[in-house]
């Protein structure tokens, strides 16, 4: 859109040299998309020569400030360049990364394999084994623990719901949608929900339950290959899973403020 200063300059044909040049720019970019073929079509439109006339615009703006809407469009903002700069980065990153996606891919053998560890982090494993655990505990200690495991698998259920129905991020476009067991929401990617599962209960396990160290080694691992499954299985950007897992341990910390404990337990089961 011109601005008002160039319009009102080309309604009354200020004789400005500056402004004049400006107001031929743009009549001439009228002009030559109503008639490609005219002989105001020439070397002086290129992009070079239209270089110069922005920065003669540029000296004339000394003179005049420009209405902020122009400025707006001409200086975006660090912020915006780096976001877009760091959503190139990922992007690029998640493609070459996804190197599982199919099984054509360059590690298309290793993808069963990945399946599998995309099972270990899934949610129905997880709630169902808790289940399980729960109903077998015969100590207090035993109970609470699975209690709370369970309201913390949940708990991250609902939240990674909200944030992908606000967030509605498509999965990468080299994805194939044959994940077991999804809800709707799931059909969006951030963050990841594995990821976040993964950091929640590795974090759990190595807190709350008593393990030897190469154990605790072991679960630490399992968390940073499910996040990585992730991505090498296409299911996500690489932004999807970190994010996954910082919220993941966000959780962590809320459940252990909000711990279930043997005080509020008969409470809850009186109500
Ligand atoms: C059906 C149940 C109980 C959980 C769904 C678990 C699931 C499929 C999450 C999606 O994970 P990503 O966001 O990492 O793809």
């Amino acid at each position: 859109m011109p601005s008002p200063r160039v319009t009102r300059a080309a309604n009354t044909g200020s004789a400005n040299p500056n402004t004049k040049f400006e107001f031929m720019t743009l009549l001439t970019n009228r002009i030559n998309a109503s008639e490609p073929n005219s002989p105001r079509h020439r070397a002086s439109d290129s992009p070079v020569h239209r270089k110069d006339s922005f920065s003669s615009g540029a000296t004339s703006s000394q003179q005049q400030p420009l209405p902020e809407e122009d400025c707006m469009k001409l200086n975006p903002s660090f912020l915006g360049i780096a976001m877009s700069s760091l959503l190139a980065v990922d992007l690029w990153l998640t493609k070459k990364m996804g190197v599982c996606a199919k099984d054509g891919s360059s590690w298309g053998t290793a993808r069963p394999m990945m399946k599998l560890i995309e099972i270990s982090g899934h949610g129905i494993p997880w709630i169902a084994g808790t289940l399980y655990c729960l109903y077998k505990s015969d100590s207090s200690a035993g109970r609470e623990v699975n209690l709370n495991l369970l309201f913390a698998l949940l708990l991250d259920l609902i939240l990674v719901g909200i944030v992908k129905g606000i967030v509605k991020r498509r999965r990468p476009t080299h994805n194939r949608m044959d994940m077991f067991a999804t809800f709707s929401v799931d059909k969006y990617s951030f963050p990841s929900g594995h990821a976040t599962r993964a950091a929640m209960v590795s974090r759990f396990m190595l807190k709350h339950l008593v393990l030897a160290v190469p154990v605790r080694i072991l679960v630490m691992l399992w968390a940073i290959l499910v996040c990585m499954s992730r991505v090498m299985l296409g299911r996500h950007n690489v932004s999807d899973v970190a994010f996954g897992f910082f919220m993941g341990h966000m959780q962590y910390s809320l459940i252990e403020y909000l711990w279930l404990s043997p005080y509020t337990l008969p409470l809850l089961f009186r109500m």
